[in-house]
Protein backbone atom coordinates (compact mmCIF):
# COMPACT_ATOMS: atom_id res chain seq x y z
CA UNK A 1 0.00 0.00 0.00
CA UNK A 2 1.63 3.29 -0.96
CA UNK A 3 1.95 5.56 1.89
CA UNK A 4 0.39 8.78 2.40
CA UNK A 5 2.20 11.62 1.51
CA UNK A 6 2.54 14.30 4.66
CA UNK A 7 1.22 17.08 4.01
CA UNK A 8 2.47 19.49 6.69
CA UNK A 9 5.86 20.56 4.57
CA UNK A 10 3.77 22.06 2.17
CA UNK A 11 1.36 23.86 4.22
CA UNK A 12 4.24 25.57 6.40
CA UNK A 13 5.68 26.18 2.69
CA UNK A 14 2.36 27.40 1.37
CA UNK A 15 2.34 30.38 4.14
CA UNK A 16 6.03 31.30 4.50
CA UNK A 17 5.59 31.79 0.56
CA UNK A 18 2.12 33.50 0.76
CA UNK A 19 3.86 35.57 3.70
CA UNK A 20 6.99 36.68 1.12
CA UNK A 21 4.08 37.43 -1.68
CA UNK A 22 2.61 39.76 0.82
CA UNK A 23 5.63 41.27 1.81
CA UNK A 24 5.96 42.00 -2.29
CA UNK A 25 2.70 43.47 -1.93
CA UNK A 26 4.23 45.75 1.11
CA UNK A 27 7.37 46.25 -0.91
CA UNK A 28 5.91 47.60 -4.26
CA UNK A 29 2.47 49.35 -3.02
CA UNK A 30 4.12 52.72 -4.15
CA UNK A 31 4.72 51.19 -7.59
CA UNK A 32 1.16 52.24 -9.76
CA UNK A 33 0.59 54.77 -7.45
CA UNK A 34 3.22 57.69 -8.01
CA UNK A 35 0.94 60.18 -8.72
CA UNK A 36 -1.79 59.76 -6.16
CA UNK A 37 0.99 59.91 -3.64
CA UNK A 38 2.30 62.62 -4.83
CA UNK A 39 -1.04 64.43 -4.44
CA UNK A 40 -2.02 62.62 -1.11
CA UNK A 41 1.53 63.83 0.31
CA UNK A 42 1.65 67.20 -1.33
CA UNK A 43 5.08 66.02 -2.75
CA UNK A 44 7.28 66.83 -5.50
CA UNK A 45 8.83 63.93 -8.02
CA UNK A 46 11.91 63.74 -6.14
CA UNK A 47 10.63 63.20 -2.71
CA UNK A 48 8.24 60.71 -4.23
CA UNK A 49 11.80 58.89 -5.48
CA UNK A 50 13.04 58.98 -2.20
CA UNK A 51 10.64 56.49 -1.03
CA UNK A 52 11.78 53.42 -2.78
CA UNK A 53 15.73 54.32 -2.32
CA UNK A 54 14.43 54.50 1.30
CA UNK A 55 13.08 51.51 1.41
CA UNK A 56 16.00 49.63 0.06
CA UNK A 57 18.68 50.88 1.89
CA UNK A 58 16.94 50.03 5.04
CA UNK A 59 16.22 46.74 3.33
CA UNK A 60 20.12 46.28 2.27
CA UNK A 61 21.25 47.34 5.52
CA UNK A 62 19.53 44.87 7.97
CA UNK A 63 20.04 42.05 6.13
CA UNK A 64 23.32 40.78 7.98
CA UNK A 65 21.31 42.19 11.31
CA UNK A 66 17.75 40.49 10.23
CA UNK A 67 20.37 37.21 9.46
CA UNK A 68 22.02 36.93 12.68
CA UNK A 69 18.94 37.17 14.56
CA UNK A 70 17.58 34.41 12.37
CA UNK A 71 19.84 32.22 13.19
CA UNK A 72 18.73 33.01 17.58
CA UNK A 73 15.00 33.10 17.22
CA UNK A 74 14.69 30.94 14.01
CA UNK A 75 12.55 31.54 10.63
CA UNK A 76 8.90 31.43 12.28
CA UNK A 77 9.04 34.34 14.51
CA UNK A 78 11.31 36.16 12.27
CA UNK A 79 8.75 36.10 9.31
CA UNK A 80 6.10 37.46 12.09
CA UNK A 81 7.86 39.87 13.32
CA UNK A 82 8.34 40.82 9.73
CA UNK A 83 4.68 40.82 8.93
CA UNK A 84 3.81 42.97 12.33
CA UNK A 85 6.40 45.90 10.67
CA UNK A 86 4.83 45.85 7.87
CA UNK A 87 1.37 45.51 8.99
CA UNK A 88 2.68 48.83 11.37
CA UNK A 89 3.51 50.50 8.81
CA UNK A 90 0.84 50.33 6.10
CA UNK A 91 -1.78 51.40 8.77
CA UNK A 92 0.79 54.66 8.81
CA UNK A 93 0.72 55.05 5.36
CA UNK A 94 -3.17 54.78 5.11
CA UNK A 95 -3.63 56.95 8.26
CA UNK A 96 -1.36 59.76 7.60
CA UNK A 97 -0.73 62.86 5.34
CA UNK A 98 2.23 64.06 7.01
CA UNK A 99 5.32 63.39 4.50
CA UNK A 100 7.65 62.35 7.36
CA UNK A 101 5.65 59.46 9.04
CA UNK A 102 4.93 58.59 5.29
CA UNK A 103 8.88 57.75 5.00
CA UNK A 104 8.64 56.31 8.63
CA UNK A 105 6.37 54.00 6.81
CA UNK A 106 8.65 53.19 4.44
CA UNK A 107 11.06 52.10 6.51
CA UNK A 108 9.08 50.03 8.56
CA UNK A 109 7.42 48.18 5.61
CA UNK A 110 11.88 48.20 4.39
CA UNK A 111 12.73 46.56 8.12
CA UNK A 112 9.67 43.96 7.44
CA UNK A 113 10.55 43.05 4.16
CA UNK A 114 14.17 42.64 4.97
CA UNK A 115 13.15 40.01 7.94
CA UNK A 116 10.77 37.99 5.58
CA UNK A 117 13.19 36.48 2.24
CA UNK A 118 15.99 35.02 4.14
CA UNK A 119 13.64 33.43 6.51
CA UNK A 120 11.62 31.84 3.84
CA UNK A 121 14.94 30.66 2.79
CA UNK A 122 16.14 29.32 6.21
CA UNK A 123 12.86 27.10 6.90
CA UNK A 124 13.15 25.52 3.67
CA UNK A 125 15.83 22.81 4.59
CA UNK A 126 14.49 22.03 7.23
CA UNK A 127 11.41 20.69 6.09
CA UNK A 128 12.00 19.30 2.12
CA UNK A 129 15.24 17.29 1.10
CA UNK A 130 18.29 18.84 -0.48
CA UNK A 131 17.48 17.70 -4.30
CA UNK A 132 14.05 20.10 -4.34
CA UNK A 133 15.47 22.87 -2.44
CA UNK A 134 16.51 24.14 -6.43
CA UNK A 135 13.04 24.05 -7.43
CA UNK A 136 11.35 25.03 -4.24
CA UNK A 137 13.52 28.11 -3.97
CA UNK A 138 12.28 28.88 -7.60
CA UNK A 139 8.51 28.63 -6.93
CA UNK A 140 8.39 30.63 -3.68
CA UNK A 141 10.37 32.94 -5.65
CA UNK A 142 7.87 32.87 -8.59
CA UNK A 143 5.09 33.39 -6.13
CA UNK A 144 6.60 36.46 -4.54
CA UNK A 145 6.88 37.64 -7.96
CA UNK A 146 3.11 37.05 -8.11
CA UNK A 147 2.84 39.64 -5.20
CA UNK A 148 4.34 42.23 -7.54
CA UNK A 149 1.43 41.57 -10.23
CA UNK A 150 -1.31 42.27 -7.23
CA UNK A 151 0.18 45.75 -6.08
CA UNK A 152 0.02 47.16 -9.67
CA UNK A 153 -3.25 47.03 -10.79
CA UNK A 154 -6.00 45.64 -8.03
CA UNK A 155 -3.91 48.21 -5.55
CA UNK A 156 -4.50 51.45 -7.88
CA UNK A 157 -8.34 50.13 -8.69
CA UNK A 158 -8.84 50.14 -4.85
CA UNK A 159 -7.71 53.03 -4.50
CA UNK A 160 -9.16 54.54 -7.22
CA UNK A 161 -12.68 53.42 -6.52
CA UNK A 162 -12.52 53.27 -2.71
CA UNK A 163 -9.53 55.76 -1.56
CA UNK A 164 -6.05 56.19 -0.02
CA UNK A 165 -6.55 54.84 3.10
CA UNK A 166 -8.75 51.74 2.12
CA UNK A 167 -6.01 50.57 -0.07
CA UNK A 168 -3.64 50.74 2.52
CA UNK A 169 -5.79 49.09 5.09
CA UNK A 170 -6.33 46.61 2.65
CA UNK A 171 -2.91 45.69 2.70
CA UNK A 172 -2.43 45.84 6.31
CA UNK A 173 -5.57 43.48 6.51
CA UNK A 174 -3.76 40.55 4.34
CA UNK A 175 -0.98 40.99 6.23
CA UNK A 176 -2.99 40.48 9.71
CA UNK A 177 -4.84 37.75 8.28
CA UNK A 178 -0.84 36.49 7.14
CA UNK A 179 0.62 36.84 10.88
CA UNK A 180 -2.89 35.22 12.48
CA UNK A 181 -1.90 32.36 10.19
CA UNK A 182 1.43 32.31 10.43
CA UNK A 183 1.26 31.95 14.44
CA UNK A 184 -0.89 28.75 13.97
CA UNK A 185 0.83 27.39 10.92
CA UNK A 186 4.55 27.88 10.61
CA UNK A 187 7.16 25.75 12.73
CA UNK A 188 11.22 26.46 12.60
CA UNK A 189 11.02 22.27 11.78
CA UNK A 190 9.81 19.32 12.07
CA UNK A 191 8.65 18.63 15.72
CA UNK A 192 8.63 21.77 16.78
CA UNK A 193 5.86 23.92 17.88
CA UNK A 194 3.84 26.42 16.66
CA UNK A 195 3.98 30.19 17.90
CA UNK A 196 1.27 29.58 19.98
CA UNK A 197 2.22 26.18 21.28
CA UNK A 198 5.24 28.05 22.33
CA UNK A 199 3.59 31.20 24.26
CA UNK A 200 0.66 28.71 25.80
CA UNK A 201 3.57 26.16 26.39
CA UNK A 202 1.43 22.83 24.84
CA UNK A 203 3.32 21.18 21.88
CA UNK A 204 -0.06 19.71 19.86
CA UNK A 205 -0.36 16.45 18.11
CA UNK A 206 0.31 17.67 14.94
CA UNK A 207 3.70 18.73 16.06
CA UNK A 208 4.75 16.35 17.99
CA UNK A 209 3.88 13.54 15.18
CA UNK A 210 5.68 15.67 12.62
CA UNK A 211 9.11 14.80 14.35
CA UNK A 212 9.23 11.65 12.79
CA UNK A 213 8.19 13.16 9.26
CA UNK A 214 11.61 13.36 8.09
CA UNK A 215 11.80 9.77 8.22
CA UNK A 216 8.41 8.68 6.90
CA UNK A 217 8.46 10.81 3.39
CA UNK A 218 10.58 12.01 1.12
CA UNK A 219 10.35 15.73 2.27
CA UNK A 220 11.15 15.87 5.46
CA UNK A 221 14.63 16.96 7.29
CA UNK A 222 15.67 13.58 8.63
CA UNK A 223 15.24 11.68 5.61
CA UNK A 224 17.27 13.25 3.87
CA UNK A 225 21.09 13.08 3.25
CA UNK A 226 22.45 15.70 5.99
CA UNK A 227 23.29 18.70 3.74
CA UNK A 228 26.65 19.01 2.97
CA UNK A 229 26.87 22.31 5.33
CA UNK A 230 26.73 19.92 8.35
CA UNK A 231 30.21 18.11 7.77
CA UNK A 232 31.58 21.70 8.17
CA UNK A 233 33.97 22.09 11.41
CA UNK A 234 32.27 24.65 13.63
CA UNK A 235 35.02 24.73 15.94
CA UNK A 236 33.35 26.75 18.89
CA UNK A 237 30.06 28.60 19.13
CA UNK A 238 30.95 31.87 18.51
CA UNK A 239 30.82 34.37 21.09
CA UNK A 240 27.45 36.95 21.24
CA UNK A 241 28.12 40.79 21.23
CA UNK A 242 30.27 42.44 19.08
CA UNK A 243 33.00 40.51 18.91
CA UNK A 244 31.10 37.22 18.39
CA UNK A 245 29.67 39.47 15.29
CA UNK A 246 33.01 39.89 14.05
CA UNK A 247 34.05 36.81 14.32
CA UNK A 248 31.07 35.14 12.18
CA UNK A 249 31.85 37.36 9.90
CA UNK A 250 35.70 36.48 10.03
CA UNK A 251 34.66 32.83 9.81
CA UNK A 252 31.71 33.38 7.00
CA UNK A 253 34.24 35.30 4.99
CA UNK A 254 37.01 33.24 5.24
CA UNK A 255 35.17 30.60 3.45
CA UNK A 256 35.63 30.97 -0.72
CA UNK A 257 31.92 29.20 -1.16
CA UNK A 258 30.20 31.84 0.65
CA UNK A 259 32.17 34.41 -0.78
CA UNK A 260 31.26 32.63 -4.49
CA UNK A 261 27.60 32.99 -3.27
CA UNK A 262 28.29 36.33 -2.66
CA UNK A 263 29.40 37.30 -5.75
CA UNK A 264 26.82 35.12 -8.19
CA UNK A 265 23.81 36.92 -5.94
CA UNK A 266 25.89 40.37 -6.80
CA UNK A 267 26.24 39.48 -10.86
CA UNK A 268 22.98 38.94 -12.22
CA UNK A 269 20.17 40.68 -10.79
CA UNK A 270 20.55 44.78 -10.39
CA UNK A 271 19.72 45.44 -14.04
CA UNK A 272 16.52 44.32 -14.06
CA UNK A 273 16.06 45.88 -10.34
CA UNK A 274 17.50 49.40 -11.84
CA UNK A 275 15.39 48.78 -14.42
CA UNK A 276 11.99 47.92 -12.97
CA UNK A 277 12.63 50.54 -9.42
CA UNK A 278 13.67 53.25 -11.69
CA UNK A 279 15.18 54.23 -15.14
CA UNK A 280 13.34 51.52 -17.01
CA UNK A 281 10.47 54.02 -17.45
CA UNK A 282 12.60 57.31 -17.85
CA UNK A 283 15.03 55.37 -20.85
CA UNK A 284 11.95 53.71 -22.80
CA UNK A 285 10.00 57.05 -22.77
CA UNK A 286 12.08 59.72 -22.01
CA UNK A 287 15.25 57.88 -24.19
CA UNK A 288 14.03 55.95 -26.68
CA UNK A 289 10.67 57.83 -27.66
CA UNK A 290 8.09 54.95 -26.79
CA UNK A 291 4.74 56.10 -25.38
CA UNK A 292 4.13 55.62 -21.58
CA UNK A 293 1.38 52.50 -23.10
CA UNK A 294 4.54 51.35 -24.88
CA UNK A 295 6.59 50.94 -22.75
CA UNK A 296 4.37 49.62 -19.95
CA UNK A 297 3.63 47.02 -22.30
CA UNK A 298 7.50 46.02 -22.78
CA UNK A 299 8.04 45.82 -19.20
CA UNK A 300 5.16 43.61 -18.53
CA UNK A 301 7.33 41.54 -20.64
CA UNK A 302 10.02 41.04 -17.46
CA UNK A 303 7.12 39.56 -15.18
CA UNK A 304 6.55 36.76 -17.39
CA UNK A 305 10.12 35.99 -18.89
CA UNK A 306 11.42 36.47 -14.97
CA UNK A 307 8.49 33.76 -14.23
CA UNK A 308 9.09 31.24 -16.88
CA UNK A 309 12.79 31.54 -16.19
CA UNK A 310 12.10 30.58 -12.89
CA UNK A 311 9.89 26.96 -13.63
CA UNK A 312 12.94 25.86 -15.73
CA UNK A 313 16.16 27.42 -13.94
CA UNK A 314 15.39 25.33 -10.59
CA UNK A 315 15.37 22.29 -12.04
CA UNK A 316 18.10 22.62 -13.95
CA UNK A 317 20.70 23.44 -11.35
CA UNK A 318 19.77 20.63 -9.63
CA UNK A 319 20.21 18.24 -12.11
CA UNK A 320 23.63 20.10 -12.81
CA UNK A 321 24.79 20.90 -9.98
CA UNK A 322 28.23 21.23 -10.47
CA UNK A 323 27.59 23.73 -13.28
CA UNK A 324 24.84 25.78 -11.37
CA UNK A 325 27.68 29.41 -11.24
CA UNK A 326 28.40 28.18 -15.16
CA UNK A 327 24.50 28.83 -15.66
CA UNK A 328 24.73 31.67 -14.05
CA UNK A 329 27.58 33.81 -15.65
CA UNK A 330 25.85 32.67 -18.86
CA UNK A 331 23.33 34.53 -17.60
CA UNK A 332 25.23 37.11 -16.60
CA UNK A 333 26.84 37.17 -19.44
CA UNK A 334 23.67 37.34 -21.93
CA UNK A 335 22.42 40.14 -20.30
CA UNK A 336 25.68 42.51 -20.18
CA UNK A 337 25.97 41.35 -23.80
CA UNK A 338 22.65 42.28 -25.03
CA UNK A 339 22.80 45.46 -23.44
CA UNK A 340 25.79 46.23 -24.44
CA UNK A 341 24.76 45.69 -27.86
CA UNK A 342 21.59 48.04 -27.09
CA UNK A 343 24.48 50.78 -25.59
CA UNK A 344 26.37 50.29 -29.32
CA UNK A 345 23.52 50.73 -31.09
CA UNK A 346 23.79 53.70 -33.94
CA UNK A 347 21.00 55.52 -32.50
CA UNK A 348 17.59 54.11 -31.87
CA UNK A 349 17.97 50.83 -30.87
CA UNK A 350 15.27 48.41 -33.06
CA UNK A 351 12.28 47.29 -31.36
CA UNK A 352 13.25 43.71 -31.68
CA UNK A 353 16.59 44.55 -30.07
CA UNK A 354 14.43 46.15 -26.72
CA UNK A 355 12.25 42.93 -26.79
CA UNK A 356 15.37 41.16 -26.71
CA UNK A 357 16.80 43.29 -23.99
CA UNK A 358 13.37 43.01 -21.98
CA UNK A 359 13.35 39.13 -22.12
CA UNK A 360 16.81 38.46 -21.50
CA UNK A 361 17.39 41.02 -18.68
CA UNK A 362 14.87 39.51 -16.01
CA UNK A 363 16.72 36.32 -16.30
CA UNK A 364 18.93 37.68 -13.85
CA UNK A 365 16.67 37.56 -10.98
CA UNK A 366 16.02 33.66 -11.07
CA UNK A 367 19.58 33.15 -11.62
CA UNK A 368 20.51 35.06 -8.44
CA UNK A 369 18.39 32.53 -6.73
CA UNK A 370 21.35 29.69 -7.53
CA UNK A 371 23.49 31.86 -5.22
CA UNK A 372 21.35 30.84 -2.08
CA UNK A 373 22.53 27.14 -3.17
CA UNK A 374 25.82 27.94 -3.15
CA UNK A 375 25.45 29.27 0.52
CA UNK A 376 23.56 26.30 1.30
CA UNK A 377 26.13 24.20 0.26
CA UNK A 378 28.94 25.91 2.05
CA UNK A 379 27.56 27.69 4.85
CA UNK A 380 27.75 25.58 8.07
CA UNK A 381 24.15 25.33 9.53
CA UNK A 382 24.27 27.27 12.92
CA UNK A 383 25.15 30.04 10.72
CA UNK A 384 22.43 29.81 7.67
CA UNK A 385 20.23 32.68 8.39
CA UNK A 386 23.91 34.87 8.65
CA UNK A 387 25.22 33.23 5.37
CA UNK A 388 21.62 33.58 3.30
CA UNK A 389 21.39 37.97 4.83
CA UNK A 390 25.00 38.17 3.70
CA UNK A 391 24.43 37.07 0.26
CA UNK A 392 21.34 38.76 -0.04
CA UNK A 393 23.11 42.11 0.00
CA UNK A 394 25.02 41.60 -3.03
CA UNK A 395 22.61 42.00 -5.62
CA UNK A 396 20.74 44.71 -3.99
CA UNK A 397 24.17 46.80 -3.14
CA UNK A 398 25.19 46.30 -7.05
CA UNK A 399 21.42 47.52 -7.39
CA UNK A 400 21.46 51.21 -5.29
CA UNK A 401 24.91 51.65 -6.31
CA UNK A 402 23.99 51.16 -9.96
CA UNK A 403 20.49 53.12 -9.39
CA UNK A 404 22.63 56.17 -7.93
CA UNK A 405 25.74 56.39 -10.71
CA UNK A 406 22.84 56.38 -13.40
CA UNK A 407 21.61 59.20 -12.01
CA UNK A 408 24.18 60.75 -11.29
CA UNK A 409 25.80 59.85 -14.78
CA UNK A 410 22.56 61.73 -16.08
CA UNK A 411 23.24 64.75 -14.20
CA UNK A 412 26.71 65.41 -14.98
CA UNK A 413 25.42 65.21 -19.00
CA UNK A 414 22.67 68.21 -18.10
CA UNK A 415 20.29 65.44 -18.74
CA UNK A 416 19.02 65.03 -15.14
CA UNK A 417 15.29 65.92 -15.46
CA UNK A 418 12.06 64.64 -17.98
CA UNK A 419 12.85 68.15 -20.44
CA UNK A 420 16.44 66.94 -20.81
CA UNK A 421 17.02 63.67 -21.26
CA UNK A 422 18.08 62.39 -24.30
CA UNK A 423 19.11 58.76 -25.59
CA UNK A 424 22.68 59.44 -25.67
CA UNK A 425 23.02 60.59 -22.00
CA UNK A 426 20.81 57.32 -21.20
CA UNK A 427 23.58 55.59 -23.50
CA UNK A 428 26.20 56.55 -21.38
CA UNK A 429 24.42 56.53 -17.96
CA UNK A 430 23.73 53.03 -18.43
CA UNK A 431 26.96 51.93 -19.13
CA UNK A 432 28.11 52.21 -15.51
CA UNK A 433 26.51 48.56 -14.84
CA UNK A 434 29.65 46.94 -17.41
CA UNK A 435 32.32 47.92 -14.41
CA UNK A 436 29.54 45.98 -12.43
CA UNK A 437 29.46 43.00 -14.55
CA UNK A 438 32.62 42.25 -15.21
CA UNK A 439 33.97 42.87 -11.65
CA UNK A 440 31.09 40.61 -10.13
CA UNK A 441 32.26 37.84 -13.38
CA UNK A 442 35.56 38.20 -12.68
CA UNK A 443 35.18 37.55 -8.81
CA UNK A 444 32.85 34.64 -9.31
CA UNK A 445 36.14 33.15 -11.96
CA UNK A 446 38.17 33.49 -8.91
CA UNK A 447 36.50 32.58 -6.12
CA UNK A 448 34.88 29.85 -8.01
CA UNK A 449 38.59 28.53 -8.07
CA UNK A 450 39.47 28.43 -4.88
CA UNK A 451 36.25 27.13 -3.58
CA UNK A 452 37.27 24.57 -5.86
CA UNK A 453 40.49 24.07 -4.58
CA UNK A 454 39.05 24.33 -1.03
CA UNK A 455 36.79 21.35 -1.51
CA UNK A 456 39.38 18.98 -3.49
CA UNK A 457 41.60 19.83 -0.08
CA UNK A 458 38.88 19.36 2.59
CA UNK A 459 37.83 16.10 0.58
CA UNK A 460 34.33 17.33 0.33
CA UNK A 461 31.81 17.13 -3.21
CA UNK A 462 28.42 19.16 -3.89
CA UNK A 463 25.49 17.16 -3.30
N1 LIG B 1 16.77 37.79 -6.87
C1 LIG B 1 15.60 37.90 -6.06
C2 LIG B 1 14.67 36.80 -6.24
C3 LIG B 1 14.06 36.67 -7.64
C4 LIG B 1 13.77 35.51 -8.20
N2 LIG B 1 13.15 35.79 -9.35
C5 LIG B 1 13.11 37.08 -9.49
N3 LIG B 1 13.64 37.61 -8.41
C6 LIG B 1 16.00 38.00 -4.59
O1 LIG B 1 17.12 37.77 -4.25
N4 LIG B 1 15.05 38.39 -3.80
C7 LIG B 1 15.16 38.73 -2.43
C8 LIG B 1 13.87 39.35 -1.99
O2 LIG B 1 13.78 39.79 -0.82
O3 LIG B 1 12.94 39.41 -2.78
Amino acid sequence: MRRARPILPWVVWGVAAVSYAVAIVNRSSLAALGPAAQEHFGIDATTLATFPVIQLVVYAALQIPVGVLLDRIGSTGMILIGGVLMLGGQVIMATVNDVGFAILARVLVGAGDACTFISVMRILPEWFAVRQLPTLSQVTALIGQAGQLVSVTPLAFVVDAFGWASGFLGIAAAGLLLVILGVVVLRDRPGGGTMLERWTGRLGRTSREAESLGAASGTGGGGMPPPSTSMLAVVQAPRGGVAGFWQRTRRLLGMPGVRLAYWVHFSSPFAVNVFLLLWGTPFLTGGVGLSPAAASGLLSLTVVSSMVAGVFLGPLSSRFLERRVWIHVGITCAIALTWIAVLLWPGEPPLWLLILLLVVMPLGGPASMIAFEVSRSHTPRSFSGFGTGLVNTGGFTASLLVILLVGFALDLQGAGSPEHYSLGAFKWAFAVQIPFWLLGITMIVIEQRRTKRWMDDHGRTLR
